[in-house]
Parts: C-alpha cells; structure tokens; sequence
C-alpha cells in the first residue's frame, strides 16, 4: 500500500517544488497519514517538502513560523472528537488560514477517523470548520481513514490537481 502511494505522490506532485504544510489539533492523525504514504521515502526522491507539526497546545504558536510561502495546507481533523471541534475551527479560522502568508494557499480538510462509529460526517466537519463562509478559497473536504489509507489518494489527488492548474494559471505562492 504504501508503495502504491509512493508512486501516486511522486506522480502527483512530480519536479515542482511545492511546499505543503500538514496541521490539526494533537491526535487527528497526521503522523499516522505521513506514515501511510511513506513520505518520509518520497521527501529524498522529489522537492515536494511536507511538514507535519505537531498539534498540542503548547506546540500551536509554533504553527506560523511553517506558513511562508505554502502553496497547500492539509487541515486534519478527528472526526470523533465533537468536544474540540470549535477549537479545530479556532485554529483554523484564526490562527492558520488568515494569516498574511497563508491567503493564498489552496485547502484540503481530512476529516479523518471515519472508521469509528459516531465519528461525524465530512458534512459534519465542514459545518463545523466554517468552510462555507469562506470567500475565494479553493477548498475542498475529504473523509479519510489513516489507518486503513482510505481516502488519502482521493484527497491528494484534489490538491495536486488544484495547484498544477494553479500553476499552470500563473498564480503562485504570493511573496512577501
Ligand atoms: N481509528 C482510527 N484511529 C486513528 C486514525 N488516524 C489516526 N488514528 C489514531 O489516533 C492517534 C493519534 O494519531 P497521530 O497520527 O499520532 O496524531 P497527530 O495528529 O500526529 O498528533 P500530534 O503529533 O500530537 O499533533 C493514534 O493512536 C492513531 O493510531 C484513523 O483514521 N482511525
Ligand atoms: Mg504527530
């Protein structure tokens, strides 16, 4: 599996250098998603560069210093966790995408944990986010299940697809 999405990362994002940051509250799954798709392989191979910061508390003021220059954000969020999701959306409406660097960097939600019973829906999670009140944002949500990979190519193949039109548009990352 995870060779599988070696290729289809390696495919998707190819010989142009985009900076994708992965961000969420602590336990929404971002290490396990990095795991699943063995990017850490795939980092020595294409200059595609990913973080994964860390989501605990004391770790999220740290979050900006990652936003320069991004071109995509991949937002994960704990489907199970109905308590935090209005401090998903905090996080996310206030901290990340607002920022200065971070206006025109296109967005893909994981609304992951799909698998656990009672874990909302990716409806649920956009609601909960905000994402409709966005005003000329690319976004897009997908329901993922890190564990199993479930709906990770699906998600991967909206942002590659979304930033080589981008691209190809002329529209870049802005600089400051
Ligand atoms: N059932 C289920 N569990 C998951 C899924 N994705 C992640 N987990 C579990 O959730 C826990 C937290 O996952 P991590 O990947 O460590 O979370 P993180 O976002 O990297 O957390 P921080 O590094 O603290 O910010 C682990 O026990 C994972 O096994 C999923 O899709 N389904
Ligand atoms: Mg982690």
């Amino acid at each position: 599996m995870g060779q599988v999405f070696r290729k289809l990362f390696d495919t998707f994002f190819g010989n142009s250098e985009m900076r994708v940051v992965m961000l969420g509250l602590d336990a929404a799954g971002k290490t396990t998603i990095l795991y699943k798709l063995h990017i850490g392989e795939v980092l020595s191979t294409v200059p595609t560069i990913v973080w994964d910061v860390g989501g605990q508390e004391k770790l999220r003021p740290l979050w900006r210093h990652y936003f320069s220059n991004t071109d995509g954000l991949i937002y994960v969020v704990d489907s199970l966790d109905r308590e935090r999701i209005s401090q998903a959306k905090q996080e996310f409406q206030v901290a990340i995408i607002n920022d200065p660097f971070m206006l025109n960097s296109v967005i893909l939600v994981f609304a992951n944990k799909q698998d656990l019973r009672g874990a909302m829906t990716p409806m649920e999670v956009c609601e909960g986010l905000g994402l409709f009140d966005l005003k000329n944002r690319k976004w897009h949500i997908q329901g993922t299940c890190a564990l199993k990979g479930d709906g990770l190519y699906e998600g991967l193949d909206w942002l590659s697809s979304t930033l080589k039109e981008r691209e190809a548009a002329g529209s870049g990352t802005s600089s400051f």
